[in-house]
């Protein structure tokens, strides 16, 4: 973690709220000033989130060769460690990080098949069932949120599902293990390097936040993690389909010389949505600034 970084206060925005109004209004705060908050009482069981860390843990202390047999398929399976690089501007390996990506749980091939590359219950034991759970909870979580992100633009509360956006999400799970080994070399790592997520709403733990990606040189801020609570972050398409109202704000994960895990919801619209210009978020002074999108061309990757 850099030294020198302050810590950012985030707003706490609580998804068993009676009060969806003023619940609303301060999403609609957060997002526009720094494009994350807390989210407590989400309703995914404590103990559903602790099996999955562990489970997580199990899947990555693996053989290699045992990992690297569900190597990563159409957004599914397993990426190494320094297979990606989310700063693409850098020169560097590769971020310090191996991940374990699960799409829609009911996706299939042309051929049939179920989409999700699975290890199998003789290496881990119940692995599956117990990400599949997770999976449906926290996709619950971000479906009763994102009404309330609706409501938060001044649009009716099932906008994104009426669109299509959200009949079916594409919502990509992602648990993600960090080494945390220190490079000895001269060259700078990062755990994931800075980048804003592509979709709508990522519902994840991280570590380091830069509030303004066009200010230069960036200043970085850190996120403390609350026990229990998710960090919600707005993606490159709200922030587009908002037309910059919402920010999807850069971050990156620094290496601190300690292992770490984490597991991310990545939600983008329905491949077949067609991304464009809310109502309630231009006017005369304020037009559009981007045309129609089908989201299908920015669909993680
Ligand atoms: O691991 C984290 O805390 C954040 C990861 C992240 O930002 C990402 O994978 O997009
Ligand atoms: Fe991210």
């Amino acid at each position: 973690m850099n030294q020198t970084a302050k810590t950012v206060e985030l707003p706490i925005i609580d998804l068993a709220s009676s009060d969806r109004i003023s619940t609303a209004q301060s999403i609609r705060q957060a997002c526009i000033e720094c494009g994350f908050f807390y989210l407590i009482n989400h309703g995914v069981e404590e103990n559903l989130l602790q099996k999955v860390f562990e489970g997580s843990k199990e899947f990555f202390s693996l053989p290699l060769e045992e990992k690297i047999k569900l190597a990563r398929k159409d957004h599914r399976g397993y990426t190494p460690l320094y297979a990606e690089r989310l700063d693409a501007s850098l020169n560097l390996k590769g971020d310090s990080k191996e991940s374990f990506y699960v799409g829609p749980l009911e996706d299939r091939t042309p051929q049939g098949y179920l989409m999700n590359q699975w290890p199998s219950d003789e290496v881990l034991p119940s692995w599956r069932s117990t990400v599949e759970d997770y999976y449906r909870q926290v996709l619950n979580a971000a479906d009763r949120l994102i009404s309330l992100v609706a409501l938060a633009l001044n649009l009716e509360e099932k906008f994104f599902h009426n669109v299509g956006a959200w009949s079916p999400p594409y919502a990509l799970l992602r648990l993600i293990h960090y080494p945390g080994e220190v490079d000895s070399s001269s060259e700078e790592t990062f755990g994931a390097s800075a980048h804003s997520d592509y979709g709508m709403i990522t519902l994840l733990a991280s570590n380091g936040v830069c509030r303004d990606k066009f200010n230069k040189p960036r200043v970085w801020e850190d996120v403390q993690h609350i026990p229990g609570a998710f960090i919600v972050n707005i993606g490159d398409l709200m922030e587009r389909w908002t037309n910059l109202l919402f920010r999807s704000t850069l971050h990156r994960v620094m290496p601190v010389g300690q292992e770490r895990y984490s597991v991310a919801l990545f939600t983008d619209p329905n491949p077949n949505c067609v991304v464009e210009c809310l109502k309630t978020c231009c006017n005369e002074s304020t037009p559009p600034r981007y045309g129609q999108l089908c989201s299908e061309i920015l669909v993680a990757g």
